[in-house]
């Protein structure tokens, strides 16, 4: 730590400094950290990862967004230190972040999302993370201003205090391969706002009429429910309740004034050297408890508009990276993904890269698939930034890590919301195609909405579900 430091003294660069720590939920580290610029990352197959402050914050703006942020991830992988303690093995430095759907701005004018930008990402200060079996936390610093001997000092005092933390978590709540959800608040209370059938039916009317023009084939018609609550929102509460969605990714984005996050089932992409994996994810039938799932499954299976829905990503997917893969296979006929109450058709995609790609490409390359934007794909995104009464901002935006060795993996911000101090506004969407119902999507968005109402502390049966295998297959 000492000989990093002084190495750092005489130069103008950026070092991250990794040593081993106590294993934790990382959940855990995050409750001793300030609220702006953490983040929590749990993906399947992924190590699950929490860090907090930044000591680079690469915000990007505009329609260049992904060419900005790929300029200034390179220089900062380029100047980067690393020094890694003999005893542990950690992935490479990850910056983690997310954008808006739109890079319109919108957004970041709006009260709710303006601190997020149309993109951020962060080379966080403090990071943590676990294999299941071995921690590291790494403390990134910026040479020289962070090495003279009374900031080092601080810096290392924190070090200790947050191993400290650590290790107090660990001999409370050992991790678990399976977290189990907390305790739900007794009595959960509030109010909560919903849009009203016949303004999603004028909507809905609004993308049929666009629609009806052949401009468009699909448009993904979103809405927002606001929430309002007598207590304030634990956000880590929120994130361990959603350890209840099976196959998710649990996500969050902390800022001051509000947080972003939730459990998204929908992988963007992950690339992990040549090798990538996307899948197209579009489609929706409820499944209630009881009901009988595989019945269901060869209900969605079976319905033209919704294989007609997903079709439309299946297609746009291949052609986007078909020509940029050696291989690039995927089932013939979509499956059947089961998250408790909903099922979705989805097509997995695997392929090898012709050539070594930088992920942001294939980020902007992806990003908006049909399954949260239309087709068109780039004039419905514009439809959608024009149209839409309440701004996405990050729903439905890519978030996730890119790392040092130009590895990445994304999902689609859905099962989503932005938590206040005793708010929380929750996104839902769902695509709309000629012969989509607008009181079938409504049910459908509002169905959607259930994982977090679930975690904010609504709908009591909830936190004693009774449990279904979830099932990843036809
Ligand atoms: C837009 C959302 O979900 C997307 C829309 C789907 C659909 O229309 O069937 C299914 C999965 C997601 O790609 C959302 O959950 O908010």
């Amino acid at each position: 730590m000492a000989s990093a430091f002084d190495k750092l003294k005489s130069k103008r660069c950026t070092a991250v400094i990794t040593v081993p720590a106590p294993l934790a939920p990382p959940a855990a580290f995050l409750r001793n950290q300030r609220r702006n610029m953490s983040f929590f990352w749990d993906s399947p197959g992924d190590l699950p990862h929490a860090g907090a402050g930044a000591v680079e914050i690469l915000r990007v703006s505009g329609p260049k967004r992904c060419a900005q942020l790929e300029a200034r991830l390179e220089r900062l992988w380029n100047d980067l230190v690393v020094h890694i303690h003999p005893d542990c093995a950690p992935p490479p430095p990850r910056a983690f972040g997310g954008m808006s759907f739109h890079p319109d701005g919108a957004s970041s004018r709006s009260p709710h999302w303006q601190e997020f930008d149309d993109g951020c990402f962060t080379l966080p200060r403090w990071c943590y993370g676990h294999d299941g079996k071995r921690a590291f936390l790494s403390l990134a610093v910026r040479g020289p201003e962070d090495c003279d001997p009374v900031r080092g000092r601080e810096l290392v005092d924190e070090l200790e205090a947050i191993l400290l933390g650590l290790e107090r978590a660990a001999e409370a709540s050992p991790v678990r391969h399976h977290e189990r959800p907390a305790e739900a608040p007794a009595n959960a209370a509030g109010t909560i706002h919903q849009i009203d059938v016949r303004t999603w039916e004028r909507r809905i009317a609004e993308i049929h009429r666009a629609i009806g023009t052949g401009e468009f084939q699909k448009i993904v018609a979103a809405r927002r429910c606001d929430v309002e609550l007598p207590w304030a929102v634990d956000e880590l509460e929120v994130l361990s309740r959603l350890v209840a969605e099976p196959m998710c990714t649990r996500f969050l984005f902390g800022r001051e004034k509000f947080r972003f996050l939730g459990a998204s089932p929908e992988l963007l992409f992950h690339k992990r050297g040549k090798v990538l994996r996307t899948e197209a994810l579009a489609g929706t039938s409820p499944c209630p408890a009881g009901a009988d799932v595989a019945e269901r499954a060869n209900a969605l299976l079976a319905s033209r508009k919704d294989r007609v829905e997903h079709a439309f990503v299946v297609r746009e997917i291949a052609q986007i990276l078909g020509p940029l893969c050696k291989e690039f296979r995927s089932p013939a006929q979509p499956r059947v993904r089961s998250i408790r109450e909903i099922l979705h058709l989805y097509t997995p995609f695997e392929g090898s890269l012709e050539h070594e790609m930088n992920p942001i490409r294939l980020l902007a390359a992806l990003h908006p698939t049909p399954a949260v934007g239309g087709l068109p794909k780039a004039h419905a995104a514009e439809w959608i930034a024009r149209h839409e009464v309440e701004p996405r901002g990050w729903y439905t935006g890519p978030v996730g890590w890119v790392d040092a060795a130009g590895d990445a993996r994304f999902v689609v911000a859905i099962r989503c919301g932005l938590v206040g101090e005793c708010s929380a506004l929750i996104f839902t969407g769902a695509g709309i195609v000629e012969e989509s119902l607008a009181s079938a999507e409504y049910a459908e968005t509002t169905l959607k909405q259930l994982p977090l109402l679930r975690a904010l502390g609504f709908l009591e049966e909830a936190f004693h579900p009774k449990p279904r295998q979830a099932t990843d297959g036809s």
